[in-house]
């Protein structure tokens, strides 16, 4: 590789990027231009992972992949490709989603930095968190059309991905949604819901049915509405949308019928929200199909159906087809399963652009073509594969500081379309913006991390010997980070059929973090799960904390002063796996703890390094201290026990006028 060669990059430089290990998270348009870039400047140890397999409108920008690929994954397709630059390079490819539990804290921790090239929040989170958890820096990056973006993300120095919550995607209230759409993107909602409730997962907030309690339409008279239908036809019978369909075999005419003319008779009958409004008109599938003297022929050429604005009558047809195709795609699925959608999925795109024009037509909104509706129902920017290339090229540009811990000069980048009042149009940040003290994600609160067999423990056993026994927790909540999930909860009852269940059964597996919190005590605690095999004759868990930041059981206080100190454990031991365990609630006792004189003692806890706060399952543990107890710490650690990778501490008064930042600030 020419960055090898001598002189390219200076000797030091060259041998931390070989001796780098970098994982770089999606394989889309900047992941692609990251892999090229890492793999051209000598980087040889890297792994990529993406879930998603490449499809014909990815060619354009993500150079790796040509038309033969269509169709495979794109991690294990990138990997090639790249190897092609650089065969001697290691490059591992996991055709997987990085939010799934078998890529937690250890996986991250194995890295020398993160290379993020992702398209949601969701696995942007993810990743985040557990980069802050493994401490392990994350170059966190991100285009729209012209616009890119990089970002160093490093526990305890800048901002993490979560420190300002991300606007929210806009949303629609719900009854403008079902009963007064004025604008096409009301119909393209709303008919994303519609395939949600016919063929995907449903969801009751996405109903699609009018609304009934719309304080608009006055108390009751949607409802009064309904009786009186009811009454007169004998067969409005509001069963689940997608009961409905699959009773009428997905009929496209009484799908029809029922949306666009019982429906909206139903919300005309709720005559309040037409007062100030245009009303709607409802359709029939057979004047529609009549088509009134419009076109009703089938656009062959896709490029046309794509831009054209339809006939109505047209509309109908792609309709119509649209739904056989769906409810024969559905058919083939297992029982339960759904559809997904996707605006690259033709069938999925027809029948959305289709409902949301036939709606539009009976509200009066203006309809657009296939392809207007494309990009705002799937939020589409259009990706611009220059902006990805420059983004991609300063993600790698600050690898290189991270990995010279020049964290300093690692500022936000931002990459613009025009230049700036200083002719920039890569736009660095004036500071490196520090972590906000409050998030929620990132802010330093207490960490522990529980190293446990996870097929064993069950919920009962963690909460009562656990958080209430060893932790001081009283009337602990748990929250499994990422998904949201409530493990445990403080009231009553809500959560106790969990209780018998493992914590691998709750998907509580190695790397998982939980978040307990005891609002009683105003005491929260984040923990790593660490899967641990248990021997017969080992404790079952072991936890490693910094004492100081637990709560001390009050009243045990004082009645423990007097209580020996913890087990004589050899003070030339400060690894966290040895000697240092809890016991169960069944008694047993691991080997150390027996050397405990008093051996109520549920747990000992290993106390993190003082300066290594927050602690982390990577800081080597010194000390040893009973469990309840408001900890009296034995500070043992010879100094070579630091370790190595302690936090390079970043000098604010760094003068930032001479940054050699050659590539980012283009004065
Ligand atoms: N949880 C995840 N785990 C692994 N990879 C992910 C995850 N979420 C998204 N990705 C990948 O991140 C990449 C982001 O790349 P990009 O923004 O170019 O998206 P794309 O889907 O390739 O393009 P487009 O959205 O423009 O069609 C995608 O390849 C996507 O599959
Ligand atoms: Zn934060």
């Amino acid at each position: 590789m020419a960055a090898q060669l001598d002189g390219v990059f200076e000797a030091e430089l060259q041998k931390k990027i070989t001796e780098s290990k970098v994982l770089v998270v999606g394989a889309g348009g900047i992941g692609c231009e990251i892999l090229k870039n890492l793999v051209l400047t000598g980087f040889t140890d890297i792994e990529i992972i993406d879930l998603d397999t490449i499809d014909v409108s990815n060619l354009n920008r993500q150079f790796l992949f040509h038309k033969e690929h269509v169709g495979k994954s794109k991690a294990n397709v990138a990997r090639e490709s790249a190897l092609a630059f650089n065969p001697n390079a290691k490059i591992k490819a996991y055709h997987d989603s990085i939010t799934t539990n078998d890529y937690g804290v250890n996986f991250f921790q194995q890295f020398s930095i993160v290379l993020n090239a992702l398209d949601n929040r969701a696995a942007r989170s993810h990743v985040n968190r557990l980069c802050l958890t493994a401490d392990v820096p994350l170059i966190e990056s991100g285009t729209a059309g012209y616009n890119g973006q990089v970002e160093l993300i490093k526990r305890g120095l800048t901002s993490c991905y979560e420190c300002v919550p991300q606007p929210a995607q806009k949303s629609y209230p719900g009854c403008t949604i079902r009963n007064t759409p004025s604008e096409p993107i009301h119909c393209i909602v709303w008919a994303k819901h519609l395939f949600n409730q016919l063929f995907g997962e449903s969801n009751e907030d996405e109903d699609v049915s009018p609304d009934t309690a719309d304080p608009e339409a006055g108390a009751d008279v949607g409802s009064a509405a309904l009786e009186k239908e009811a009454n007169e036809k004998g067969n409005v019978d509001r069963v689940n949308t997608r009961t409905w369909a699959k009773q009428c075999e997905y009929d496209p005419e009484k799908i029809f019928n029922k949306l666009f003319f019982d429906d909206i008779n139903y919300l005309l009958s709720m005559s309040n929200l037409w007062k100030n409004r245009t009303p709607p008109k409802p359709a029939k599938w057979d004047a529609v199909q009549e088509g009134d003297g419009e076109d009703g022929s089938i656009v062959e050429d896709s490029v046309t159906r794509d831009q054209k604005v339809l006939s109505m009558a047209q509309t109908a047809k792609v309709f119509g087809e649209s739904i056989k195709a769906l409810k024969e795609a559905v058919g083939k699925l297992p029982e339960g399963d759904h559809l997904v959608w996707d605006k690259d999925d033709k069938d999925g795109m027809d029948f959305v652009a289709a409902c949301a024009n036939i709606r539009a037509q009976i509200f009066g909104i203006p309809r657009k073509s296939r392809f207007e509706i494309k990009s705002m129902a799937g939020n589409i920017i259009p990706a611009i594969a220059t902006t990805n290339a420059i983004t991609a090229g300063i993600v790698v540009m600050r690898a290189f500081r991270v990995l010279q811990q020049e964290y300093e000069a690692c500022k936000t980048v931002y990459v613009r379309l025009r230049v700036n009042g200083r002719n920039q149009f890569i736009v660095p940040e004036t500071l490196i913006i520090p972590p906000k003290p409050k998030c929620y994600v990132c802010a330093a609160k207490p960490e522990v991390v529980l190293k446990v067999d996870t097929k064993k423990l069950t919920v009962r056993e963690f909460r009562d010997d656990i958080l209430i026994k060893a932790l001081n927790m009283v009337s602990p909540d748990v929250l499994l980070d990422g998904t949201g999930t409530i493990v445990i909860s403080s009231e009553e009852d809500e959560r106790d059929c969990n209780n018998d269940k493992t914590l691998e059964e709750l998907k509580i597996v190695n790397g998982c973090i939980l978040k307990a919190d005891d609002f009683l005590q105003n005491y929260e605690l984040s923990i790593t799960v660490l899967h641990k095999e248990a021997g017969r004759e080992e404790a079952p868990f072991e936890i490693v904390a910094d004492p100081d930041s637990l709560k001390p059981k009050e009243e045990e206080e004082k009645k423990e002063e007097v209580k020996p100190a913890a087990a004589p454990v050899d003070d030339a031991q400060p690894s966290t796996s040895k000697g240092l365990n809890g016991s169960s609630s069944n008694g047993k006792q691991s080997t150390t703890v027996n050397e405990v004189e008093d051996d109520d003692d549920d747990m000992c806890i290993i106390e993190d390094d003082e300066d290594e706060k927050p602690s982390t399952s990577k800081a080597a543990a010194d000390a040893v201290t009973t469990p309840g107890k408001s900890v009296e710490k034995r500070k043992h650690a010879p100094e070579d026990d630091e370790p190595a990778n302690k936090k390079a501490k970043v000098s604010s008064s760094h003068p930032m006028d001479d940054d050699d930042d050659d590539l980012v600030i283009l004065d």
